[in-house]
């Protein structure tokens, strides 16, 4: 049977981020107003000088300043101890100023990520990536949730209004993305598959999705014909790959030219997911911020 075509339509993720730093700006300042003193605070760390982190951490930087909080940034030597940085996170842990503690990933070889993220402290954890966050979440408690799930399932939801009921496939099992994601569509009510390099018949699992999450870090991995006709897409992945001319250029983990007249709704890349990561940083720092304060 010949597959209908469908208008794809584009889920504009730097709109709607935006908006989203846009009322958090006018909840700071209104907070604020109310209760004299009050101003979150983000520290973020990098280590060594990884030419995206940089940028990610620049724009985090200026975003977070923008919505009015404090931002503190430290940048470490690529060769720091791992013993300097877990003394680091304690400082900044003990930091009244400080709401949230963010260590940008990926680290250098000779410090164990997992003891980083272990070592901050839960309340100020707005990655969610403390087994406490991971935990809360799997049993539904409140948690501060990782940012970029977060950022996926507010899109979702803007989009498609309810989520219960649809079926969703999870294309990746990291701890970042994948399994985090996940958590959320399951109290979203959704029906979830995490599929990973070892699923059998892969493009058969993506082709049973209402809504698939494409999070495996492989550039154009998802093929056009993967897709249900009128599914939801979200593209997670963020990959440069080489131009013509020699320079680089961005695309997701889905063909995104072959997902179009199959898809219904298609986050693009860049320009989708991306900056919703930094936009829910910053929502999470404001709701750490409320809680470490007593703010409802
Ligand atoms: N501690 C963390 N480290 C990392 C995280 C994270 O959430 N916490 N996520 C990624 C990187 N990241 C934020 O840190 C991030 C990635 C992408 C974007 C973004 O806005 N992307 C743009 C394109 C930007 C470009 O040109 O490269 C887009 O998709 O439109 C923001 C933040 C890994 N590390």
């Amino acid at each position: 049977m010949d597959t209908p075509h469908i208008e794809t339509r584009l889920i504009d993720g730097k709109a709607f981020a935006a908006g989203l730093r846009a009322r958090i700006g006018a909840e700071v300042a209104a907070l604020g107003a109310a209760h004299p003193g009050f101003k979150p605070g983000l520290a973020v760390v990098l280590v060594g000088s990884d030419p995206a982190s940089e940028v990610y951490v620049r724009n985090k930087a200026a975003q977070t300043v923008e919505a009015g909080m404090a931002s503190f940034e430290h940048k470490l030597p690529a060769d720091t101890r791992e013993e300097d940085l877990l003394a680091l996170v304690r400082a900044l842990n003990a930091d009244p100023a400080v709401n949230g503690i963010l260590v940008q990933l990926p680290l250098p070889a000779q410090i164990d990520a997992m003891k980083v993220l272990a070592a901050i402290d839960p309340e100020k954890d707005v990655d969610g990536f403390h087994v406490i966050n991971a935990g809360r979440l799997a049993v539904g408690l409140d948690a501060l949730v990782p940012c970029t799930p977060l950022g996926c399932v507010m899109l979702l939801k803007h989009h498609l209004g309810s989520l219960s009921g649809l079926k969703a496939v999870v294309v990746g099992r990291s701890n970042i993305v994948g399994k985090p994601v996940a958590q959320l569509l399951l109290k979203e009510d959704c029906t979830v598959t995490i599929a990973h390099s070892r699923t059998r018949d892969l493009p058969g699992e993506c082709r049973h999705a209402d809504i698939l999450i494409a999070a495996v870090g492989r550039p154009e991995m998802i093929r056009g014909d993967w897709i249900k006709p009128g599914a939801t897409v979200i593209d997670v992945g963020i990959n440069r790959v080489p131009r013509e001319d020699g320079k680089t250029r961005l695309v997701g983990d889905v063909a995104f030219a072959e997902a179009q007249g199959i898809a219904g709704l298609i986050t693009p890349v860049p320009g989708g997911v991306g900056p919703m990561t930094i936009a829910c940083l910053l929502a999470n720092t404001l709701t750490a911020a409320k809680r470490q304060a007593g703010i409802a």
